[in-house]
């Protein structure tokens, strides 16, 4: 376990306690129902753990990211939809607007989120994932501020989230700029909730487009760091990179929780009238996820300490400790439900649901081939750019079939 101040490890036991006491029973019902658990960010609120790391003078607790992630690691051994509402309300859009907005613009968002609002982040296009430098939602310039037109897709709390942070390139004088942020509430018009995403996992918060057609964004709601859109996308992202921690924390939490259900069910359960726990094959099993759980938490550890107060986690430790916590997630939580048996495979236990929260984290907040090439990319000092225009490659060209 981490050292953590005595404020940092209070923090962490309100959230173990409510996650024990109060979401754990609430978990698969929420999961069940596919409904956005408003109880529970009620009980987040009146524990302190929304907005945290909001700054005292705003109304906030002033948290470190290591008590956030501490928290947000607790809640989600239990409940990870309530875990992923945590990160949502303490980095993510939210920590954009704390280090690079204006004063109006910090206290609208410490507003909201200690209101029990859980902000939005809309980045992913239909034609930008991965490659989200590449996103097509325009931010053309008029007079007063900005008219914004285009599609996101798979946004978290689309129609529950009042505040959306929505990334779009920044067209001045008929040219592209750069990319900026620009924030709306829900129900300004011109932003649409569209289609909400069938998911497989973390069914308790909605995945919905969002839809922009001519959503005028006044000057005094634009966030375009230090007023330069060419240098807009890195230092947003330089803020991101504390909601992959989030992220990250999330997926660890997911699977310890199924490692310790799956190290009590062997000490239970019996067969050959002997427990599970004194079969050889099984202890191994379980020894390589107490082993990865401690690899996985050490990074997600370091990486949230990287963060200077007030400011955001190293980038390649971010990366690091998401594709480490999320990797070892989905391969814990499926030894997890394999040591069960039968009964991990059950919808009345918690096992099949915790496998199929797992599944988004390699995938949501940059996919774990995207994280390694930043991570190389890092380590080997290189620029490695993926498009063919800035590799200077030429299109490959697939030889026909009779030819292969
Ligand atoms: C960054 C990528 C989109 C790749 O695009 P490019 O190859 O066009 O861009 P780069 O040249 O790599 O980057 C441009 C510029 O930005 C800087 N940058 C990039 N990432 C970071 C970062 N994490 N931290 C700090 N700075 C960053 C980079 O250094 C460049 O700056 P310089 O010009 O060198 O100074 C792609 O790699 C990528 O990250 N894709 C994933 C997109 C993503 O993460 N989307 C998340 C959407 S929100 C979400 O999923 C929520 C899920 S959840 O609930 O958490
Ligand atoms: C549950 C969930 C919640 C999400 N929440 C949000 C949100 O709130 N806001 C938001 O903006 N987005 C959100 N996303 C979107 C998420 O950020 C994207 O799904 C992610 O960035 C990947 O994009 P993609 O799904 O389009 O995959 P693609 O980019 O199409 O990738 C498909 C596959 O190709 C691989 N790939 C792509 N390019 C490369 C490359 N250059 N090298 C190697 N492999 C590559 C990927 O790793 C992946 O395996 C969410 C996604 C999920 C699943």
């Amino acid at each position: 376990m981490v050292d953590l101040t005595q404020s940092e490890d209070a923090i962490r036991r309100t959230a173990r306690h409510l996650a024990e006491t109060v979401f754990a029973g609430r978990a698969a019902e929420i999961d069940r129902e596919e409904r956005y658990p408003w109880e529970n960010v009620e009980a987040l609120r009146d524990a302190g753990l929304t907005g945290m790391t909001i700054p005292i003078a705003l109304g906030g607790r002033g948290a470190s990211l290591l008590a956030a992630v501490a928290a947000v690691t607790e809640i989600a051994r239990h409940c990870a939809v309530s875990a992923r509402i945590v990160v949502e309300t303490n980095m993510g859009a939210l920590g954009a607007i704390l280090a690079y907005g204006t004063d109006a613009q910090k206290r609208l968002a410490a507003d909201l989120v200690l209101a029990g609002d859980k902000p939005a982040i809309c980045i992913t296009e239909p034609g930008a994932g991965s490659a989200a430098t590449q996103m097509a939602t325009t931010a053309r310039r008029v007079a007063g501020g900005y008219v914004l037109d285009g599609a996101k897709h798979w946004i978290t709390g689309g129609g529950v989230s009042r505040l959306h942070l929505i990334f779009a390139r920044v067209i001045e004088g008929g040219r592209d700029r750069g990319i900026g942020a620009f924030i709306a509430l829900r129900g300004a018009e011109g932003l649409g909730i569209g289609r909400r995403e069938p998911t497989m996992g973390l069914r308790g918060i909605p995945e919905t487009e969002i839809l922009l057609d001519g959503l005028f964004v006044a000057d005094d709601m634009v966030l375009i760091p230090e007023g330069d859109p060419a240098r807009g996308f890195a230092k947003l992202m330089t803020a991101y990179n504390a909601q992959r921690v989030g992220a990250a924390a999330v997926a660890l939490g997911i699977a310890q929780g199924a490692f310790g259900l799956a190290r009590d069910y062997l000490r239970e359960r019996e067969q050959f009238g002997r427990p599970l726990a004194e079969f050889q094959g099984l202890q191994w099993i379980l020894a390589d996820m107490s082993v990865a759980l401690a690899a996985a938490e050490a990074l997600v550890w370091r990486a949230a300490r990287s963060a200077p107060a007030g400011g955001f986690p190293d980038m390649t430790y971010a990366a690091q400790a998401k594709i480490l916590a999320a990797e070892t997630a989905v391969k814990v939580t499926n030894d997890a439900l394999q040591l069960h048996g039968a009964a991990g495979y059950s919808r009345a236990r918690p096992l099949e649901r915790m496998v199929r929260d797992a599944r988004m984290f390699t995938i949501g907040g940059g996919t774990a081939q995207v994280l390694r090439t930043q991570v190389a990319s890092a380590e080997l000092g290189l620029k490695l750019p993926q498009t063919r225009a800035a590799r200077g490659d030429a299109p490959a060209t697939p030889l026909p079939v009779s030819e292969r």
